[in-house]
């Protein structure tokens, strides 16, 4: 993207006024031209504007020089060249436009060259206040560059072509509705680079669409700022983590609504000057946000950061020279869509993140919902929520199921004794003990505060009883051994199977009874619940 500073080919003039041509070209107003520096057009008015290029030295005709005006966004011009009598139209789109040539510049060749002092008058249409720059190409260097320019144009607009479809899939496939934000926002700044850039004029039926009428363009670039507002307001969380700023963005949003309103009514120029001061304003709050964001340690807002100092900074030599503070270098033209693309990229990886956090902190929550944290077996309204599936299953396949309820004996009295971090280390030893009697799929869970419910899918009052009695020894078969003490302790257990027809909820209200025949029984013993009668199976 070497942008090569043209040499100083013309002395460029320019006549404040719009007579008619023939007067021009027979040189009745050359006095009234006055020298501008540099070698650029440039007007804020939209009314035609005479500008006459005169040689410096002679331009030789061997290499086909071409007479090149470089990012000529929506301006048209009528180009006389020496001797000639009609002139050559020029743009990007429509009629004028000469599409052997990219939309880099418009191009007009000069087969004769040109003598020492002669000169071109132009007649320019200026709908977009961007100077053009004016130079002398030989035609191998015009298409060397407008290649050059093709590429570029096509991986940014490309760019934000694939993003703004990762950005749709990504909003269908998994309705985060921040996606579309960002979708509203690529697709906006596409098509805004695309309208004022010319390549618009590929789409016959957008290229007549947009004409040349300077409101299409500006609609997106307006519809782009607002979308993107939007879209960083709900991805850094303004409303609540920065109500301020919020708010600041919020008024930006409404000058801008009022500025596509008005885009609907009038072209003129102060619209675009307007919105790109609001650009700026939106541009700066959001980069305060950002920083703000990245002191405070909030992940997205690194992500914004990164996309969004490039575009800062852009955005004020943008403004700088619209307000006529500065003229910026060539290459301005391809920083701004590449930023854009850049910006877009970051953001859609920085969104990403986010929905993945976003997803991390859900399986986070529902894990806790899910598994208590002390004995890792699960939650109550976990477990209650898959025996009743079970006892469904039980009833429709004719299938035995069998619950088992333990308590520890006289845990109370750990607690008293060794306090409640003991007690905690009592509690998670006895739940791996008793867990790892057990199949896998079996279902294992904390009932209460020292109450566990174990459900034993395929399986009888009998077996069920045996397993319980397994329960019983691995806890009482040797001490609990926690930070050097040696505790004793011990299960009491009820067990009951499922009836026929019967609900989860009286199931387990006849394996708690059983469990408190246990308790009764004196402690440390499994007790079974028949339908006829409490059965105290070991002691
Ligand atoms: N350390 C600890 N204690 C708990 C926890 N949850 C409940 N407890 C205590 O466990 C004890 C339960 O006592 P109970 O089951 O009523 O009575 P017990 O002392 O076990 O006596 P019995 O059940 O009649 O044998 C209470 O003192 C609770 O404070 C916990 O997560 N950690």
């Amino acid at each position: 993207m070497a942008a090569t500073v043209p040499a100083q080919v013309f002395d460029v003039a320019r006549l404040d006024g719009d007579p008619l041509p023939v007067q021009v070209l027979a040189g009745e107003h050359d006095g009234e031209f006055a020298r501008v520096s540099g070698q650029a057009i440039f007007e804020t008015t939209k009314r035609p504007r005479w500008w006459r290029l005169t040689a410096r030295q002679a331009v030789p005709a061997d290499d086909a020089p071409q007479l090149v005006l470089r990012t000529p966004y929506l301006n048209h011009v009528e180009i006389w060249r020496p001797g000639e009598v009609m002139p050559v139209r020029r743009g990007l789109i429509g009629d004028d436009a000469d599409p052997a040539f990219s939309t880099r510049a418009l191009v007009v060749p000069l087969p004769q060259g040109l003598a020492a002092s002669e000169s071109i008058y132009l007649r320019m249409h200026m709908l977009s206040p961007t100077p053009m720059a004016v130079t002398v190409e030989p035609l191998v260097d015009v298409h060397r560059r407008d290649l050059r320019h093709v590429a570029l144009r096509t991986l940014v607009l490309g760019t934000l072509a694939v993003l703004a479809i990762l950005a749709f899939g990504f909003w269908i496939g998994i309705g985060e509705r921040s996606y579309a934000f960002l979708l509203l926002t690529l697709v906006a700044q596409a098509m805004y680079l695309a309208s004022i850039g010319g390549e618009v004029r590929m789409v016959p039926w957008l290229a007549q669409a947009f004409g040349s009428d300077p409101r299409i363009g500006r609609m997106f670039g307006l519809l782009a700022v607002l979308a993107s507002n939007s879209f960083l307001m709900f991805y850094l969380n303004l409303p609540r983590r920065q109500p301020r700023l919020m708010r600041v963005l919020y008024g930006c949003n409404l000058v801008l609504l009022a500025l596509m309103l008005a885009t609907i009514g009038t072209a003129a120029s102060a619209i675009a000057l307007i919105g790109n001061v609001v650009l700026l304003v939106s541009a700066v709050t959001m980069f305060v946000a950002s920083v703000v964001g990245t002191w405070k340690r909030q992940r997205e807002a690194y992500f914004m950061l990164l996309s969004w100092t490039p575009m800062v900074v852009l955005v004020i030599l943008r403004v700088g020279e619209l307000l006529g503070a500065w003229r910026n270098p060539e290459w301005m033209e391809y920083a701004f869509p590449i930023g854009f693309a850049l910006g877009g990229l970051v953001l859609t990886i920085g969104l990403t993140d986010h929905v993945h956090q976003l997803r991390r902190d859900r399986d986070h929550a529902s894990h806790l919902a899910t598994y208590d944290v002390l004995t890792g077996a699960l939650t109550r309204p976990a477990i209650e929520e898959r025996l009743g599936a079970l006892v469904e299953a039980a009833h429709q396949g004719r299938r035995p199921l069998s619950v088992v309820f333990f308590d520890v004996d006289h845990f109370k009295q750990i607690n008293d004794e060794h306090g409640h971090r003991i007690g905690d280390q009592a509690l998670r030893i006895i739940a791996l003990r008793t867990r790892n009697r057990l199949r896998t799929y079996d279902l294992f869970g904390r009932y209460g505060g020292d109450e566990i419910l174990v459900v034993l899918p395929d399986t009888q009052l009998r077996e069920a009883m045996g397993v319980a009695e397994n329960l019983r020894v691995s806890v009482n078969c040797r001490p609990l051994s926690i930070e050097g003490r040696l505790l004793p302790a011990s299960l009491s257990l009820g067990v009951a199977e499922l009836h026929q027809g019967e609900t989860a909820g009286r199931l387990l209200e006849r394996a708690d009874t059983a469990l408190y025949g246990s308790k009764a029984a004196g402690r440390d013993c499994v007790t079974g619940h028949t339908a006829a009668r409490l059965q105290e199976a070991v002691s």
